[in-house]
């Protein structure tokens, strides 16, 4: 029994369209709220509202699609107090667990057992003065840094800290993602390929198949 809660925006079955699992069925916990405001933010309809409900039933609605993966995002989910709470018990269960965060809050409290996928906020998000660098130390090799990027300058920002840090050897992977219709999809490839960087491109395959419809 746990009885501690969680404010949910939406609870829904898909395929993860992001990170290195991408095109897994995986189970999505959106919470609900987040203190950042990225230009490009396709989830701004969790930003408020939502409804608070137990970590039991969260989880009782979570197996009721029977997945493997569990992917918990928002919304910015480390806003909230009982999320490693959550987290845990998703562990606990048996899941493949993964969280979608921004870094800009500190992750030290998160399960190892947890995936991590950090994205660092590039100067085109508008929110890079967020970045909490010493997340970096929280980072096992098998989580991921994502960079999503809207212009030429937020790419070369990009690489720069690529290279400064060495992240491309902290994590499982180091991702590249375009802002979504921001920045050309094929032009961000071929930058890549030309300056051989150590990253996995994405592009959002929930957006290819469904466009930006929200439950997807
Ligand atoms: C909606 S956020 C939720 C989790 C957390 N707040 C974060 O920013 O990582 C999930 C991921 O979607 C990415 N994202 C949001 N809007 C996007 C867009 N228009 N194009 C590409 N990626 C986007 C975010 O950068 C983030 O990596
Ligand atoms: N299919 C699908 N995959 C996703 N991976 C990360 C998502 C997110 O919003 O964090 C997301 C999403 O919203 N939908
Ligand atoms: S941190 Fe995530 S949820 Fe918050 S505004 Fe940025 S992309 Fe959207
Ligand atoms: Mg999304």
């Amino acid at each position: 029994m746990n009885a501690a809660s969680v404010k949910i925006t939406e609870i829904f079955y898909s395929l993860q369209g992001e990170s290195n699992t991408s095109g897994r069925p995986t189970v999505f916990v959106r919470l609900t709220g987040c203190p950042l405001r990225c230009q490009y933010c396709d989830s701004e309809y969790a930003f408020y509202g939502g409804e608070r409900m137990s970590l039991d039933a969260v989880l009782a609605q979570v197996a009721s699609y029977n997945p493997r993966y569990v992917c918990v995002t928002g919304g910015e989910p480390m806003a909230q107090r009982t999320c490693p709470e959550l987290l845990s018990a998703l562990c606990d269960a048996g899941y493949n667990v993964s969280l979608e965060t921004s870094g800009a809050i500190a992750l030290d409290n998160v399960d190892a057992r947890v995936v991590k996928v950090m994205d660092l906020k590039t100067p085109g998000s508008g929110e890079s003065h967020r970045n909490l660098w010493d997340n970096l130390d929280t980072l096992k090799s098998t989580d991921q840094i994502k960079f999503v990027i809207c212009s030429r300058d937020d790419y070369d920002w990009a690489r720069l800290k690529i290279d400064e840090r060495g992240l491309a050897d902290r994590v499982a992977d180091v991702l590249m993602s375009p802002s979504y219709g921001q920045v050309d999809e094929r032009a961000l490839a071929e930058w890549i390929v030309a300056d051989n960087l150590p990253v996995r491109y994405q592009l959002q395959l929930h957006k290819l198949l469904w466009d930006d419809s929200p439950g997807r």
